[in-house]
């Protein structure tokens, strides 16, 4: 597997990546599987502050094995405060990650239970660094908000961003998606699980606060389907559709898990 090269089949995934990124041997890895009755509630934990404006959402980019919903981050525009973070932590992009059918597709699991796919929204902590890039380097660089998505009804506030992906169907594609707010991606209720970890695929870095809220939202059958629509390949190319892009739980290696509930 070259560094270029890595990705999510047996040849170039997660069971390899550690070839040429040991970190993914780690003691602070990302996914990992929630073990509810080992979590800590901590009273000590405030409520999450999410300020979300959809001006900052510019655009959406096929990058191989996903997507993104990219966010102007040169300012302070959509950003999460409070909860387990000690700063201000400014959006950089969202994307999802997903499996060949409903049963599997997230990366964390909860008491072994994995959902259909799971949405990341990628903060940094701009009081401390200048860029995402730079944040990635540190234990405190990073926060991404994880919402889990269960099959049932059709999630209104998704569907914009579905009929976006027409645009985007071929790698190294992007589209202008402005004027969404990706606070229609969060669940009803706030409550949240917490940990330190990492990036979930190369640079594998350990720069991660984990946020997961335990409430997954709905998403229609047919609204997963076309993440898997997408296609790794370029234009031109023989189509290879993206039909899985989550890496499995890693082990937890001592770490706490708190629950603000
Ligand atoms: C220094 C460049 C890093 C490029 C990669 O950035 C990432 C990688 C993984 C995640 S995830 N699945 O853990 O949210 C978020 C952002
Ligand atoms: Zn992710």
């Amino acid at each position: 597997m070259s560094s270029l090269s890595w990705g999510y089949e047996a040849h170039n995934g997660p069971d390899q990546w550690h070839k040429l990124y040991p970190i993914a041997q780690g003691n602070f890895q990302s996914p990992i599987d929630i073990k509810t009755q080992e979590v800590k509630t901590d009273e000590s934990l405030k409520s999450l502050s999410v300020n979300y404006n959809p001006t900052s959402i510019k655009s959406i980019v096929n990058i191989g094995h996903s997507f993104q919903v990219v966010s102007e981050d040169k300012e302070d525009i959509s950003a999460v405060k409070g909860g387990p973070l000690k700063a201000s932590y400014r959006l950089n992009q969202f994307h999802f990650h997903w499996g060949p059918c409903n049963e599997s597709g997230s990366e964390h699991t909860v008491d072994g239970k994995s959902y259909s796919a799971e949405l990341h929204l990628v903060h940094w902590n701009s009081e401390k660094y200048s860029s995402f890039a730079e944040a990635t380097k540190n234990l405190d660089g990073c926060a991404v908000l994880t919402v889990f998505l269960k099959v049932g009804d059709a999630h209104p506030g998704l569907q914009k961003v579905v009929d976006a992906l027409s645009q985007i169907r071929t790698k190294g594609k992007q589209a202008a998606f402005t004027s969404f707010d990706p606070s229609s991606l969060l669940p009803a209720s706030k409550d949240y699980w917490t940990y330190i970890g990492s990036l979930t695929h190369p640079p594998l870095l350990e720069c991660v606060t984990w946020i997961i809220f335990r409430e997954p939202i709905s998403v229609s059958p047919d609204q997963i389907n076309q993440f898997r629509s997408l296609l790794s390949s370029g234009e031109g190319e023989k189509e290879c559709p993206i039909l899985s892009n989550h890496r499995p739980p890693q082990p937890l290696k001592g770490r706490e898990v708190r629950a603000s509930f």
